[in-house]
């Protein structure tokens, strides 16, 4: 049986979970393992070590054309389960993302967003309608509807792995990034779901949502460009075909936040872009899980 529930830093398990607040190193049970390793030759002709945890995690990159959003199927592979999430899946593609799932043979259990969406109303009222038992995750601090509520410093488990939950406000009061664990046995490089807080080349637009460019800018070098210069980072969009960048590439070579923080603000507020399409759909849809299309259709 696959425990979905919450769990309290003073529980240990080894099935899927959340734990809320960070627990100590000498309750964090992970099943231990020896991490097999392996050498493969990279495209570039040198050598790279792959771990077993690597190879552990299942991971998908997929995108919704119409809003240029990427949604993130990640799986634990060794789990006899294969229990899996998505991370920020689009309305328009949950039956394409679903039937992956069931092709793959994976258990569904978390539907996750980084943030209160404006461009697109999120998949994970869908999701649920169509898999029992699937729990919709996203930030307290959002004030949307959710299953589960997490905050900074919870982990998100899937089998063995698990992602971290680091608060990332700025484009929206709500946004947080998803951070694969550190540990032996998680996946190396780690990867950041920074949602629309950081962008290839770019970063979240501040100007709505009680966005605040302070916040952002903070968020982003204290949160994301603490983590280790290889770390892949994943947003949920990208309008110009990039599709992962490194935290190494963006301090060297992102526009905005290598700036200092007056020149950032000043950035910001001169973006001048015109307001999402979605955007007055999208955000009540997004405040309700993406279900009030449904439930003011049953009423
Ligand atoms: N044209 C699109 C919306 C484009 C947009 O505003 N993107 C957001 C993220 S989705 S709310 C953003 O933060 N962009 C930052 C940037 O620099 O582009 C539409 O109409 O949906």
């Amino acid at each position: 049986m696959l425990n979905l529930g919450f769990i309290r830093s003073s529980a240990c398990r080894f099935s899927p979970s959340i734990i809320n607040h960070s627990p100590s190193p000498s309750c964090f049970c992970f099943s231990p393992k020896q991490t097999i390793s392996f050498a493969v030759r990279s495209q570039m002709g040198s050598f790279t070590t792959l771990s077993q945890s690597s190879s552990r995690l299942l991971f998908r990159q997929l995108f919704e054309k119409e809003s240029s959003t990427y949604t993130y199927l990640l799986a634990d592979s060794f789990h006899p389960d294969k229990p899996a999430l998505l991370i920020d899946p689009v309305d328009k593609t949950v039956d394409r993302d679903l039937s992956l799932v069931r092709e793959l043979g994976l258990k569904l259990i978390y539907a996750i967003n980084t943030h209160v969406h404006a461009d697109h109303v999120t998949g994970t009222g869908l999701i649920k309608g169509k898999v029992p038992g699937v729990k919709s995750v996203i930030s307290k601090a959002s004030g949307s509807r959710a299953d589960v509520f997490v905050e900074p410093g919870d982990k998100i488990s899937f089998g063995d792995l698990f992602l971290e939950v680091r608060a990332t406000p700025g484009h929206t009061v709500g946004c947080v990034t998803y951070v694969t664990g550190d540990g032996p046995d998680q996946p190396q490089p780690r990867m950041a779901f920074t949602g629309d807080t950081l962008l290839i080349r770019g970063c979240g637009r501040t100007d709505f949502q009680g966005g605040s460019s302070e916040q952002l800018y903070k968020s982003v070098h204290s949160q994301i460009f603490t983590l280790p210069k290889e770390t892949l980072l994943y947003p949920a969009h990208d309008y110009k075909g990039f599709t992962v960048t490194t935290v190494g590439e963006e301090m060297q070579y992102n526009p905005r936040l290598t700036k200092n923080e007056e020149t950032f603000r000043s950035i910001m507020q001169n973006l001048n872009l015109p307001y999402p399409k979605m955007i007055d759909v999208a955000v009540p849809a997004n405040m309700v899980c993406g279900l009030q299309d449904l439930e003011s259709k049953a009423n």
